[in-house]
């Protein structure tokens, strides 16, 4: 494993959730792994939602699902995610299971209870609740009533079977699901074409009732950076298997840092903008990234040090982290800061 870029040094508040240090989850690839997860660490407050964003092909939903302990047989993991106490990197595949659903939630794609079309949604309901804490079957359906009614599903379709309800009322059913058992952090990853019965406004809506009547730790991932603005605390911005830049929303949005954010934001970001801007060229095969910076070959200010080392983190006071070098311009040499040229670029991308 590669040295671990120096990271922060703030103290855990008494509120955090969720703190990822250093999390890698690494896939067997043909030629070697491919490093979707490389180094990455965030830590989640209670109550906060941080918006995951980054081209595709960069590692987010590796990253969601790594949290959950749903990475696919074979992939690699290590690092700390430490949950309640516990890092679940360790947990492995024993203890996991049991810290799901009355502790880690996933929402929207991949939900960790599938409906069964032979069972009423009061079933599933109660299954769900009563498989993970000892309660009533009249509390189970008091709080599976609240829960659903909280997402606009009426108490009068409790009885019904799945094959009763459109796409968007199931797709609800399982967010509601997941929040029954009250978790304390969700990975919410957007829908994509296949379950896009949920259009914008929607996903929005429903973020906002989760936030009011549950509001767990959430990690939500997205393309939409509408999203993003009207949804979340915080945003990280993923490069290559790698957060390059997180902070709150309004600060990001308002002055970006890093290149990437700044050209995945496009010059004009306004809070209403929905779409990704196309950056020219592609995110790099994460089987074999470029070495430094990952970022360097596209970057419009690379110098000579981006295609050698990986930056390490630059604190800003109002919480901003950035791995950018020309954040620590003064501690580089005149030959490392020599800007590097379109051939270095490919040379280097060859070596
Ligand atoms: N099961 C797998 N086995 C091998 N490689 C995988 C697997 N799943 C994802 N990858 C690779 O890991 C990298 C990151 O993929 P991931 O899906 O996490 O990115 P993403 O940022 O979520 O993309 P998108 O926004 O398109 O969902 C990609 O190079 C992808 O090809």
């Amino acid at each position: 494993m590669m040295a671990r870029t120096p990271t922060l040094t703030k103290n855990a508040g008494t509120g955090t959730v969720l703190d990822v240090s250093d999390l890698r989850v690494w896939y067997a690839g043909a030629g070697g792994p491919i490093k979707a997860v490389d180094g990455v660490s965030f830590r989640l407050q209670r109550g906060e939602v941080l918006g995951l964003v980054g081209e595709s092909g960069c590692g987010k939903s590796t990253l969601g699902r790594g949290l959950l302990g749903l990475t696919p047989s074979g992939a690699a993991m290590d690092g700390e995610i430490t949950f309640d106490g516990r890092n679940l990197v360790e947990l492995a595949a024993k203890g996991w299971p049991a810290m799901r659903g009355a502790g880690l939630g996933m929402i929207f794609q991949e939900p960790m209870t599938r409906l069964d079309p032979l069972m009423r949604i009061s079933d599933h309901f109660r299954e769900a609740i009563r498989s993970h804490e000892k309660v009533s079957r009249a509390e189970a359906d008091r709080r599976a009533l609240e829960t659903l009614r909280s997402l606009g599903i009426p108490p009068s379709r409790y009885k019904n079977y799945p094959h009763e309800f459109s796409g968007g009322m199931r797709q609800r059913i399982m967010i509601a699901l997941a929040l029954a058992l009250q978790p304390a952090f969700v990975v919410a990853d957007e829908p994509t074409t296949a379950l896009d019965v949920l259009v914008e406004a929607q996903i929005i809506k429903i973020l906002s009732q989760i936030r009011t009547t549950f509001s767990p730790a959430m990690l939500l991932i997205t393309h939409n950076l509408g999203i993003v603005g009207q949804a979340c605390d915080r945003v990280a911005v993923m490069y290559a298997g790698r957060i390059v830049e997180q902070g709150t929303v309004a600060e990001v949005f308002a002055n970006p840092q890093h290149p990437y954010t700044q050209e995945l934001l496009g010059a004009t970001i306004s809070l209403t903008t929905t779409e990704l801007r196309t950056i020219p060229g592609a995110p790099p095969d994460l089987g074999n990234p470029p070495p430094g910076c990952r970022f360097h070959p596209r970057c419009p200010h690379a110098m000579a040090v981006c295609a050698e080392r990986l930056p390490a983190t630059t604190d800003f006071a109002d919480g901003r982290e950035v791995e950018c070098h020309l954040l620590q311009l003064d501690s580089l040499t005149s030959d490392e800061r020599s800007p590097l040229t379109r051939r270095e670029v490919l040379v280097a991308d060859e070596a």
